[in-house]
């Protein structure tokens, strides 16, 4: 009979990383396109001690007697129920750093699309609309290099969006975070300010703080009002850090010149979500880090999490369970 540990993954993984996790216990995969669904998901997790993907909520919780680890493949964990997993004695695991240099690249492309206008003149370009004497001011932008950058959330990817925009663009850097980072000032030659002072300062506004109660739309109408007419507003974090319909009608009002976002209150964003007609501002579908390499480093990471994890060995365990592994 196998001692090995049962596992349940809820979306597909390259074959290799299957071959691994075969190795280290005995699996259950879901080898189609998207992810298990959820009642499939309910029924499948009451053997399992390892789960690799999915949101765990109570629900699931009450599913899984024998659950001890949930390994996610991603950086943020704001699908996990931190207190019920605590109750549940549940560890839970992420994927920090292998995505860092992926997600800063994707947010100074959103940075230069929505400053220099790249998709909303793609488009102008495609539709045919580019004519003699029509590429004078209408087709301005506005500059990204030596313009000042604000960074809300400095974390691991605030720093590498940070070290992209101050080596690279020669931007002024200025960023809020939980507290100061003298490290960060002397590397970037950045300062800390608060809210309020980074938001009145910046060209460009990047959030970059993890989805927590504390940070649930931390950007609403009266942070909008205090932004410059001309910042751009960027948001690659997760869509309910910043009030949607507040960001909607800043940009209706003018508040603010345009803004870049990866992330959307709900996901994927319905068709007739206002910011999808408004042409000064790009929209992507949550593919911060979506390269081939770096989604398999965060599976093959979020697969060694698990395993690791579940025999006591050494797992990016997410902050706030880190005790449950000391006890
Ligand atoms: N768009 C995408 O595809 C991706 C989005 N993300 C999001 O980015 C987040 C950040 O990732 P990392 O940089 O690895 O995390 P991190 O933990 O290294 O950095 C987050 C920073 O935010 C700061 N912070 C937390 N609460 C705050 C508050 N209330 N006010 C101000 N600052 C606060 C922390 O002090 C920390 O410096 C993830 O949690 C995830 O939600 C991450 C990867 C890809
Ligand atoms: O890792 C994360 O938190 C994402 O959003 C996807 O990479």
């Amino acid at each position: 009979m196998s001692t090995k540990p049962k596992i349940l993954v809820t979306h597909k993984l390259p074959e290799s990383i299957q071959d691994y996790l075969n190795l280290h216990g005995d699996c259950t995969f879901w080898n189609q396109e998207g992810s298990m669904p959820r009642s499939v998901i309910l029924d499948k997790v009451s053997e399992a001690e390892g789960i690799l993907g999915g949101t765990i909520d109570k629900e699931l919780l009450s599913c899984a007697p024998k659950l001890r680890v949930a390994s996610t493949s991603s950086v943020g964990y704001n699908h996990f129920d931190i207190d019920a997993m605590r109750s549940h004695g549940v560890i839970g695991t992420h994927t920090p750093y292998v995505l860092d240099g992926t997600v800063a690249d994707l947010v100074l492309g959103l940075m230069l699309s929505a400053g220099r206008r790249i998709a909303e003149l793609d488009a102008y370009v495609k539709q045919g609309n580019w004519q003699k004497g029509t590429s004078g001011t209408e087709l301005f932008g506005v500059d990204v290099h030596h313009s000042t950058l604000g960074i809300i959330g400095m974390g691991r990817i605030g720093e590498a969006i940070a070290q992209r925009a101050v080596f690279g663009f020669d931007m002024k850097l200025l960023y809020h975070s939980r507290g100061p980072k003298p490290e960060v000032d002397e590397r970037f030659n950045a300062r800390y300010c608060e809210l309020d002072g980074l938001l009145s300062e910046a060209d460009y506004i990047v959030v970059m703080t993890p989805l927590t109660p504390e940070t649930k739309h931390m950007i609403g109408e009266e942070h909008f009002n205090r932004m410059k007419s001309s910042a751009i507003f960027i948001n690659a974090s997760r869509g309910a850090t910043v009030d949607e319909q507040a960001l909607i009608r800043a940009l209706q009002q003018g508040k603010i010149r345009g803004a870049g976002l990866d992330v959307f209150d709900v996901e994927p964003t319905p068709a007739d979500n206002p910011l999808l007609a408004m042409p000064n501002v790009v929209t992507l579908p949550h593919i911060g880090s979506a390269t081939a390499r770096t989604r398999n480093d965060m599976a093959e990471l979020a697969a060694k999490n698990l395993v690791e994890a579940l025999n006591g060995g050494q797992a990016y365990v997410v902050q706030e369970l880190k005790d449950l592994v000391l006890n």
